[in-house]
């Protein structure tokens, strides 16, 4: 079986793209989880916690951020891997439903587009920091915040790797 046109179908490059396959999800009650992230090396912490996160609903979407959006966040010699390899990676995650790409600083339109029922981060983060956390509870949604997995950060692998 060819696997690289089914893991690039979940690939969608705008919110858009995706209009269509979400509509038929909520269409079928499907528990829709969100996450976002620069996913820019992806390591064990990643994993851990996108599999727990797909395990909270049916659906597990995350929310990417553009090339460009990852620089004006972490820095011009961010990322290492372009957008195109950061999304087919994570689509290529059996536990992965879709992954849109955002250009924006945050994911609060695209989060506000897809409606999620849960959404979702690792632990370096506190709900109520968490972008949509407001889009979230107002539609009676849960935030999940999973358990940092010590010791795994894009940034100390680039570190290591210097
Ligand atoms: N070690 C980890 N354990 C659990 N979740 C993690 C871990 N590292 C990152 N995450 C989660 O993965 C998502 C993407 O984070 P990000 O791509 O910034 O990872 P990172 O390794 O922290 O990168 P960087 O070092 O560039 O900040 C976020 O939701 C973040 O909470
Ligand atoms: O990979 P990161 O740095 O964890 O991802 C960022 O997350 C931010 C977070 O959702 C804020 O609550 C988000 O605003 C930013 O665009 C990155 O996705």
């Amino acid at each position: 079986m060819d696997y690289l046109p089914f893991i690039e179908k979940k690939i969608a490059y705008t919110a858009k793209e995706a209009e269509n396959t979400l509509s038929l999800w909520r269409f079928k009650d499907d528990k829709i989880v969100f996450t976002n992230g620069c996913f820019d090396i992806l390591h064990k912490g990643h994993i851990e916690y996108l599999a727990k996160a797909a395990s909270l609903g049916t659906k597990l979407v995350i929310g990417l951020n553009t090339d460009a959006s990852v620089k004006r966040l972490k820095g011009d010699s961010r990322p290492v891997n372009d957008e195109n390899a950061r999304a087919l990676l994570l689509a290529s995650l059996v536990f992965v439903d879709k992954v849109i790409l955002f250009d924006t600083d945050t994911p609060r339109d695209l989060i506000d587009f897809v409606q999620p029922d849960v959404l979702v981060k690792g632990g370096d983060y506190k709900p109520e920091e968490i972008v949509g956390y407001d889009i979230v509870k107002a539609k009676g949604g849960e935030i999940v915040t999973l358990d940092f997995v010590e010791g795994y950060s894009t940034t100390s692998l680039i570190e290591k790797m210097k």
